[in-house]
């Protein structure tokens, strides 16, 4: 067994200590590029380290966008290694960006790459894709109760062509992004404060009354910044779930880099709109 709580129970925590936040880790070659840096292995290292230094002891979730890392190989991993283990050091948690998914025994080894205790890239949470059907993803959930810690399923992704899957509606009439967050609401029953099996659901979407959001679990909101949205489109949204929601902003405020103030600030306007938003 795990000597680390829940982590739902870590995230409300940290959702209540430092706000909701949760910014990306996405070194794209044009970010590199604005920072001044080289687009290899020594610029990711330096954006990596920069971003931790700035902000992991700031925000309650730093969330690495994993492609970004893989496209260097093996060097590009050992940077993200660093990085996770360094920003979990500072106090924030880690929700790794990997979006994985795959048949159950094949889902059993990315599992054991993100959430075995010992694992490298041991992260407090793993982005997953369902689409494979959702009990593929077992050996995940099994494994992240065991290691205290979580998931967030894809659901209704921030992206427009996510609909013609998610909105898509079933033989018995539901909806399949519906069905996911009601198999989520399920692993969560009766878990206080919080369940730790969350959903992604992108703050770009508008109006979703016709989902029901109350997963007892956290929901995992991209798309504010360069996306288009906003924070104050989240009540809009997300109506009485906006409590459970973790606002992620990449490059809206990676944009702002390389001076570490200059991140901080930008981190620090976003938390400030967020709380006001979701204060309503
Ligand atoms: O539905 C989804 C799921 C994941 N993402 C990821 O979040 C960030 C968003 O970056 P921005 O720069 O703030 O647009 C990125 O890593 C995506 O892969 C998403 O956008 N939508």
């Amino acid at each position: 067994m795990s000597h680390l709580e829940p982590f739902g129970a870590r995230l409300r925590r940290a959702m209540d200590e430092r706000g909701p936040l949760c910014v990306g880790i996405d070194p794209h070659a044009s970010l590199l590029g604005s920072w001044g840096l080289a687009d290899d292995v020594a610029g990711l290292e330096r954006f990596s380290r920069t971003v931790v230094e700035a902000l992991a002891g700031r925000v309650a979730v730093l969330k690495p966008q994993i492609a970004f890392f893989e496209r260097f190989g093996s060097r590009g991993l050992a940077v993200l290694e660093k990085a996770v283990e360094e920003a979990r050091a500072a106090g924030a948690l880690v929700v790794m960006d990997a979006k994985r998914g795959d048949i159950g025994s094949t889902m059993a080894a990315y599992a054991e790459s993100f959430l075995r205790a010992d694992a490298p890239l041991f992260s407090d949470a793993l982005t997953v894709s369902p689409y494979l059907g959702y009990g593929s993803l077992k050996p995940a959930v099994d494994l992240a109760r065991e290691n205290g810690a979580g998931l967030f399923v894809l659901a209704l992704t921030s992206n427009p062509e996510g609909g013609e899957v998610q909105h898509a509606v079933r033989a018995d009439g539901r909806r399949i992004g519906a069905t996911m967050l009601a198999h989520l609401a399920e692993e969560n029953a009766g878990e206080e404060p919080l369940g730790s099996f969350g959903a992604v659901v992108g703050a770009t979407l508008g109006d979703l009354s016709f989902y029901d959001l109350d997963i007892n679990g956290p929901l995992l909101a991209p798309g504010i910044g360069a996306q288009g949205a906003t924070p104050a489109d989240l009540p809009r949204v997300f109506g009485a779930a906006v409590r459970d929601v973790v606002p992620n902003v990449s490059r809206g405020v990676l944009r702002a880099g390389p001076s570490t103030g200059a991140l901080r600030d930008a981190a620090e306007r976003f938390a400030d709109e967020i709380r006001a938003a979701v204060a309503g």
